[in-house]
This record gives structure tokens, sequence and C-alpha cells, in this order.
């Protein structure tokens, strides 16, 4: 297990270039499988999960070659179903969540797919209904087998087109049923589709392989079925969730960050939420840049009432930059109410914050209020566990901005979603060592 030392107070100055967004890559990745022609992926973050799946690809006969720093060809023209019956694919499958997103292409190409449990952040309850219900809505038949060690299994000798209302807007899921639906034999609709960038980016993608995708970036995709997808070339987007961390971070240590190449428009309502928290910026071009602020001060809604911030599907506020709103309130003048409607465990890393120093009321497992401290009273350095990618990156930020020494312990977890996060942020001043 590896830990961070962070000698907090520290003021950073500099350009930070966002990764390529883990969560597209994740999807973009598994999207690999359903052709038999080489596929060239630019803006790869090199990042645990990342690097697990395109490990597993290999593993599974996929042809990888690195041709730049982020940049890889794929050619599945050689799968080796084989391995999906090994142990080593239950140990790597299971070892991240985006894995699941294997399923869908599998059924499209080779009529079968299977995947033990996934795993992934444990931030509460992760069904995976949308993702089965979708692919029996196309013909598939779904087996989850306790005693085959946990896997899930799905079958379809012939996918076929139809309507289908998704009980939730789940991320991954319209994703997989996505993948299996293009070279399902005539329409299918997916009605309660999820639509973050990923999914346009994955649409997208797809589409320049030959699949006829419409309705995209809305909760309706009209998919009509092709017999055979080609090769192609996919740059991946900025990750919005690292942009929103970097946010976050300019405000709590009072840094003045320039965030390269945002893709702005690619955002959504997140800057426009950290505007709200008080934080300036300027849009530069594709930049987006924060001064250095003494004080930034919570807005109240118009009717005078505490702000609130909550998850909800896109175009709403992604879940993944909850902490990171979190953390940065605490700083702030005024108070805030987070409100995590989508995970039932994800607020628990505030105790740590508590330690810290910071006012915060835990009211529920999805409801914390932060009372801002206003730099009235500096958080201390402490020795802390990260439970999850955000929350681990939003201690991170807390143990930045503190008074004295933090150690940050199972930053496994922060490798999982930022690609040598400690490096770039100590070439722009912090001081943070890898244990
Ligand atoms: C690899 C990957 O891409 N992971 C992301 C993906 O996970 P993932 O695709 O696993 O998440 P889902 O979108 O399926 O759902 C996440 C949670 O939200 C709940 N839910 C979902 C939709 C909805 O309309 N109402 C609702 O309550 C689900 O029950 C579940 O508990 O999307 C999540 C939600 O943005 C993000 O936190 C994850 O970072
Ligand atoms: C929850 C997340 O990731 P995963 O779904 O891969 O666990 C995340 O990226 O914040």
């Amino acid at each position: 297990m590896a830990s961070f030392q962070i000698t907090g107070g520290r003021k950073l100055k500099g350009e930070l270039n966002p990764q390529g967004a883990k969560n597209e890559a994740l999807q973009i990745l598994c999207a690999v499988l359903l052709t038999k022609d080489p596929i060239t992926i630019h803006n790869i973050p090199g990042i645990r999960d990342v690097n697990q799946l395109i490990d597993l690809l290999g593993d599974l006969g996929v042809w990888v070659t690195k041709i730049g720093e982020s940049s890889y060809r794929f050619q599945a023209s050689d799968v080796n179903l084989d391995y999906l019956e090994t142990d080593t694919y239950k140990r790597k499958a299971a070892a991240l969540r985006g894995s699941v997103m294997l399923l869908g292409p599998m059924l499209a190409r080779f009529k079968k797919g299977r995947i033990p449990r996934p795993g992934g952040d444990k931030i509460g309850r992760r069904r995976l209904d949308t993702h089965f219900l979708g692919f029996e809505k196309l013909g598939a038949q779904f087996n989850y087998d306790a005693n085959d060690g946990g896997y899930y299994q799905v079958d379809a000798s012939n996918l076929r087109g139809t309507y289908m209302l998704l009980d939730e807007a789940s991320v991954t899921g319209t994703a997989n049923v996505l993948m299996a639906a293009v070279m399902a034999e005539g329409t299918t609709q997916i009605y309660n589709a999820a639509c973050e960038p990923y999914l346009q980016q994955l649409s997208k993608m797809l589409n320049s392989m030959g699949a006829k995708i419409t309705g995209v970036g809305s909760n309706l995709l009209t998919i009509e079925g092709v017999s055979e997808l080609t090769g192609t070339e996919h740059t991946m987007l900025p990750d919005m969730i690292e942009i929103g961390s970097f946010i976050g971070l300019a405000a709590m240590t009072q840094s003045e960050i320039t965030i390269k190449n945002c893709q702005i428009p690619e955002l959504g309502i997140i800057p426009d939420q950290f505007k709200r928290l008080g934080i300036q910026m300027e849009f530069r071009g594709d930049d987006i840049f924060i001064p250095a602020q003494e004080r930034y001060q919570i807005e109240s809604f118009l009717d005078g009432g505490m702000m609130t911030v909550a998850d909800s599907p896109w175009p709403g506020f992604t879940p993944d930059l909850l902490s990171i709103v979190l953390v940065t309130a605490v700083q702030a003048q005024g108070t805030l109410l987070i409100h995590q409607k989508m995970f039932e465990s994800r607020l628990f890393f505030v105790d740590k914050l508590i330690d810290m120093g910071a006012q915060i009321i835990l009211c529920d497992p999805h409801r914390a209020t932060v009372v801002g401290l206003n730099r009235q009273i500096p958080l201390k350095g402490i020795r802390m566990s990260s439970p999850d990618i955000r929350a681990g990156v939003a201690l991170l930020i807390a143990a930045m901005s503190a008074q004295g020494t933090s150690i940050i312990d199972n930053i496994e977890q922060i490798d999982r979603g930022y690609q040598n996060i400690d490096t770039r942020l100590n070439a722009i001043g912090a001081e943070i060592i890898r244990l």
C-alpha cells in the first residue's frame, strides 16, 4: 500500500493539462472488441483502471501497440474467448468497474459474454439490472450463477432491435446496451438513456466505425443495426472530473492555476457550479484561468435559501464531483448542503475532514452540511486513508491546504483515476512525496 506525504500550505502557480477522461476511456477501450479492424485511440489517460483494462484486452488476444505517449492502436482480429474461463481473467476483470462494458461488445460480435462481479469504487450498492434487463430486451439470455464463482453470463444467437425504456439512466448500462445493439438486426430505441459526454463520445466513435446511431446527446438513442463495423481513429475528451478537481484545488490552496485545453462547452454546468461557491474563473480561449483568491463566498439561492449541490444524471451535476465541491466549501464563507442522491456510502470520508478541523454535519448517509471556515481556522495535517478515487483527491486537496504535514494511505485509489497527480502538482509548487 503506497502513501502520500503532503506538506500543506504551499500555494501553486502555473499550468495544468488535464488527462484524457477516465470514464470515456473505459467505454472506448471496450468498443475495440466490436471490429476485427485496427482502431487508433489518442489521449488515453495513464491511470490504473485504464492500464488494467488495456492489459486485459491484451490477454484476450487483442493486438495492442503503443504508438505515442498517450496513443495506442488496438486490433481485435484474433480474440481468444477461452481466456474468459481462466482465473486470471476473473481476477483482472473483477478489479475495476469498467470491465463490465466488455459484455456488450462480446455479445454483439461473439454472441456470448461472461464477466465476474465487477469492482470499482466502494461507494454504495452498484446494481447492474439496467445492463442485463437491456440485454434481455435485445433477446439475450442472462444467467448469474453464484456456484460458478459468481459470473454473469449472457448468450444470444441473434440479437434483435427493439424499443426499451431503461429502468434508470445508468452510464455504463447505457454504454453496454448501446454496444450490444449496434449490430443487432433491425432498429433499437433506448429511452431514458444516459447522455454524459462519455456516451456522446462513444456514439461518435461507433458512428465513425459504421454504426447508425441518432439522438446522440439526448435520452432517446435510435440505432439502426448494421452487420459489421470497421476500424477508426478516436481522441478522448479531457477529463471533466479532473478539471473540476483542479478548480477546487486552486480555490482551497489560494493558487493561481490555468487549466489548459478544457473543451469548455463539454463541461456542462460544472464551471457554473463552482462559480456559485464564489470561485472566480476566466475562460481564456479554451483554457480556464483561476486567480489566487484570498476568500470566496458561497451564493444563496435567489429566494435566500441555503445553497444545495445535488447530483443528477447528465446534464445535471455529476456525482463524481460532489466530494470535491464538499471539500472546497470547507474554507469558503457561507454554508453548503451537499446531497449525494445516487450513492449511499460516498460521504463517510467527511470524518477525516472533521478531524482536520472542518465544520461539517453529516446529516445522514446522503447529505452533509458544510459550514465554511472562511480561512479563520486553518485545517491541520493528519494521517488518513483514501476510501475511493474522488474522496482520495478531496483529502489530498484538504491536506495541501492544511497547516503541517499529512499522510494519505491507500493512494492506489487515487491512482485509479488521476495520472501522476503528485508529479504534476509538484511541478507547479506542491510538496507531495510518494512513500
Ligand atoms: C466507470 C464509470 O463510468 N463509472 C461512472 C458511472 O458508474 P455506473 O455506470 O456504475 O453508475 P450508474 O450510472 O449505473 O449509477 C450510479 C448510481 O446512481 C444511481 N442512479 C443512476 C441513474 C439514475 O437515474 N438514478 C440513480 O439513482 C444508481 O442506482 C447507482 O447506484 O456513472 C456513475 C454515475 O454518474 C459515476 O459515479 C461513475 O464514475
Ligand atoms: C466512481 C468512479 O469510478 P468507478 O465507477 O470506476 O468506480 C469515479 O470515477 O468516480
